[in-house]
Parts: structure tokens; sequence; C-alpha cells
């Protein structure tokens, strides 16, 4: 069973699938910590808020609501939403705190493609089709570390900058790490205007891409 926040189907907003219509399934739980999440109503598990899917799935507003699912509750869903989309972003919270080969590979078995949004904290535990963006966490609040396996796993690094210190750590990161065939992607932090401006800079100065989180600046979840 997974435990799922929301699922709702949009256009992805980040990173280099940026543009395609996707489904995206938000996992609950995430003991990362970091202090300008902007998904923080997925950290805790509270037992008395446990719903059932369909109340999840018509939820206007974040909450911190959660249903226990299984894949086979999810493509049902699919279907009767009628959603077009074939791709599926997996995300949380933080997805890869579950083993995501079932979900995946039944996502798989019905002609999606699969990707994880991922901290790159917890073991990754996906097939190997599934596209993996790590998006690494440095020195936050629970006190988790990247694990070198998922950075070698990702097909994308995507970077939350906002200051000088976070390229550096992701300097860091990549001496240890073979990028030859990975997308190396700053992400701004909040849509602030410094980090962005950062992350334009330092994207030309090291042949990195930007991604800017497009549905914020059209206003869609
Ligand atoms: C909410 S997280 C969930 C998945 C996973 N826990 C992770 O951190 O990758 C999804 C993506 O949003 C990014 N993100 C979260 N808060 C952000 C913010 N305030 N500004 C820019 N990106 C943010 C994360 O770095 C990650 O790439
Ligand atoms: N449109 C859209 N694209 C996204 N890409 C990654 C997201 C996430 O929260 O993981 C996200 C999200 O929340 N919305
Ligand atoms: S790891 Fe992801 S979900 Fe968890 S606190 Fe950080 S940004 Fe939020
Ligand atoms: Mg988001």
């Amino acid at each position: 069973m997974y435990k799922v926040n929301e699922v709702f189907e949009t256009i992805q907003g980040e990173g280099s699938f940026t543009g395609a219509p996707a489904i995206f399934i938000r996992l609950q739980g995430c003991p990362v910590g970091c202090s300008w999440c902007d998904t923080k109503h997925t950290w805790e598990i509270k037992p008395e808020l446990k719903q059932s899917l369909g109340d999840i799935v018509i939820k206007t507003a974040e909450t911190e609501h959660w249903a226990a699912v299984t894949p086979a509750d999810l493509l049902q869903l699919f279907v009767a939403k009628g959603y077009q989309a074939k791709h599926v972003v997996i995300t949380g919270g933080e997805p890869c705190m579950f083993d995501l080969n079932p979900l995946c590979e039944a996502l798989h078995n019905a002609g999606y493609s699969t990707q994880i949004e991922t901290s790159g904290t917890f073991d990754i535990k996906a097939p190997a089709q599934t596209w993996v963006t790590v998006s690494p966490k440095v020195n936050m609040a629970g006190g988790y570390k990247v694990l070198q396996s998922a950075l070698d796993r990702a097909n994308e690094i995507k970077h939350p900058v906002a200051m000088q210190k976070h390229i550096d750590e992701l300097l860091q990161l990549l001496q240890h790490t073979d990028t030859a065939a990975k997308l190396i992607y700053l992400q701004p932090i909040s849509q602030q205007q410094r980090a962005t401006e950062l992350a334009i800079a330092m994207c030309k100065q090291h042949n990195w891409r930007l991604s800017v989180q497009v549905h914020k600046y059209i206003g869609i979840s």
C-alpha cells in the first residue's frame, strides 16, 4: 500500500520533461526537513487524517490528509477520471521511502512512462526504465545525507539554489559523480529574483540548464 496525499493531472513544470502532460502521484511522508519546502503538508503521516482515495482526489486545497492505496486503485482512478496523460510523476513528500517497483511496474504494464522526483536521501527502488530526478538535499534539518548511489542512478540532477553555497555544494557532489550521461539543472528556490539571477549566471558558467517552476508562473498545480 502506498500513502497518497494527492493525485492530479497537469503539465510537468520542472526539469527535462517540462511541458509534458503528466499525472502526479504525491506520496505522504518526508523526514528531510528543507526549510523552504513547498510541500510541507506532506511531511507528517497523521493516522487520524487517513481518508479514502475518493476523498483525496477531490481535494481543492493542500491538506495533510492521505489515503492508503494499491497500484490497481490508482490505475482504476486514472480511467475513472479520464486522464489522458501517459507520463506519471511520482513525487512527495519523499517517494523513495516506499519501494516504488510494484507501482512503476504496474504503470509500465498499463502503458505509462514513469518519473520519480526524489531528494536522493533514500535508496531508489524502481525499475531501470523509470526516469529518476534527484534534487540533492545537503545539510537540511532532518540530518539526512545524499546517497552516492542515488546520484549515480539519477537521469537528471536538479539542484535547488538560492545562494553561492548551494552552487559549491553541487560542485562538491558532482566531483564524485560521472555526469557524462546526466542532465544537470539549477532550480531557483521559490521564484526569488536573486536566486534566478544566480542560477542563470551559474548555468552559463558551468554549461548547466535552468529549471524554473513553470507551473507556479502560470498558476496551475
Ligand atoms: C517537493 S519535492 C518532493 C520530492 C522530493 N522530496 C525532493 O525533494 O525531490 C519536489 C521538487 O520540488 C523542489 N522544491 C521544493 N520546494 C521548492 C521551492 N520552494 N522552490 C523551488 N523548488 C522547490 C524540490 O527540490 C524537488 O525538486
Ligand atoms: N506542475 C508541476 N510540476 C512539478 N514538477 C515537480 C513537482 C513536484 O512537486 O514534485 C511539480 C508540481 O507540483 N507541479
Ligand atoms: S526533501 Fe523534498 S519533500 Fe522533503 S522537505 Fe525537502 S523538498 Fe520537501
Ligand atoms: Mg511541487
